[in-house]
């Protein structure tokens, strides 16, 4: 049996373990047991091989995800989505990491977000440990036309990987790794979590609130400034997210307007001064391409069809085709 660090991959390795009636299946993400706070996990294959291309060559509908089967030139795609509507943004209120559900109408935003993305490959899920988030990105998931199920990772202890453990290579072949992190949380909003934005910009003032909510390095009382959120934001992009898309993964992102603020800020080298204009709406899907170490973004959706939405790449347009010649 070998391991493979930093491969993730499920896809790939499905059609070898198929025939190892006795082979265990595993995502394999080793998270440190304190990981509330951890610092570094590494994705292990319980694999005994990984296929070759031409293992790959005769594609399942279900393997096109994986970015192995676009073509030879390396690039891979990022989708970052903040959240659907939440109770508390629906309400006015600081949320912060207050872990709050998404409203109908945000639950229908992360299906409409879905359509959006329904043509663009993904092979790993990176979500906030907040449910408006996980749910934003399983919602979208029931519309891709790729199909597989967006499994979430448990490795908060052994036991909780022994016990989710997954059985079966060609289960394994039909499911996505849902990541969960902490750090790509909402900015912490100290003691103004809960409270209305209206009635405090009315208590303190608009241009005080302004400062609290936009600035860049001002924390508002106990809570982050968003350069606060950014450390540990675009710590963990940079840690785990950014070595999965230099490896081929196509990766999607569902965070929240801050976290997703500071690691845009990061991608498109933004100057403190030019993210504080930054506004993201709410279920708006926004694509990147990484190739050859650079960020480059295709869009986000102003147009009703997903046509209109973004800028494929030569890969993407080919992924598009194979997913449509699928049959349903
Ligand atoms: O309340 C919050 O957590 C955030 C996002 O909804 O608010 P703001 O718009 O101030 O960043």
């Amino acid at each position: 049996m070998f391991h493979f660090i930093g491969l993730l991959s499920p896809g790939l390795m499905a059609s070898t373990f198929l025939y190892q009636p006795t082979a265990r299946y595993s995502y394999g993400i080793d998270v440190p047991a304190s990981s509330r706070n951890f610092g570094s996990f590494s994705l292990r294959f319980l694999s005994p091989r990984f296929p070759t291309n031409a293992t790959r060559s005769v594609l399942h509908p279900s393997s096109l995800s994986n970015s192995h089967s676009l073509s030879s030139e390396s690039e891979s795609s990022l989708i970052l989505i903040r959240h659907g509507e939440s109770l508390w943004n629906e309400k006015n209120l600081f949320t912060g990491c207050c872990d709050v559900p998404l409203t109908k109408r945000g639950v229908e935003e992360a299906i409409e977000a879905g359509k959006r993305i329904s043509y663009i490959p993904v092979d790993m899920i990176f979500t906030s440990a907040l449910i408006r988030a996980q749910m934003t990105a399983m919602l979208a998931m029931t519309q891709h036309r790729q199909k597989k199920v967006p499994i979430i990772i448990h490795n908060e202890s052994e036991q909780a990987t022994t016990w989710t453990r997954v059985y079966s290579g060609k289960t394994m072949q039909q499911s996505i790794p849902v990541i969960t992190a902490w750090q790509l949380n909402e900015r912490m909003y100290g003691e103004l979590q809960g409270l209305n934005k209206e009635e405090t910009a009315e208590r303190y003032g608009k241009e005080k609130v302004y400062e609290w909510r936009r600035s860049y390095d001002i924390p508002p009382p106990k809570g982050e400034s968003l350069e606060m959120c950014s450390q540990r934001a675009v710590a963990y992009f940079k840690e785990f997210i950014e070595p999965q898309l230099k490896s081929g993964k196509h990766v999607m992102l569902a965070a929240h307007g801050n976290s997703l603020r500071s690691i845009i800020m990061y991608l498109e080298k933004l100057t403190s001064q030019e993210v504080t204009d930054l506004e993201l709406s709410t279920g708006i899907p926004l694509l990147y391409i990484y190739k050859e170490g650079k960020f480059m973004s295709r869009g986000s959706p102003v147009g009703p069809s997903e046509a209109d939405v973004y800028a494929y790449t030569q890969n993407l347009a080919v992924y598009r085709q194979q997913l449509e010649e699928m049959p349903h």
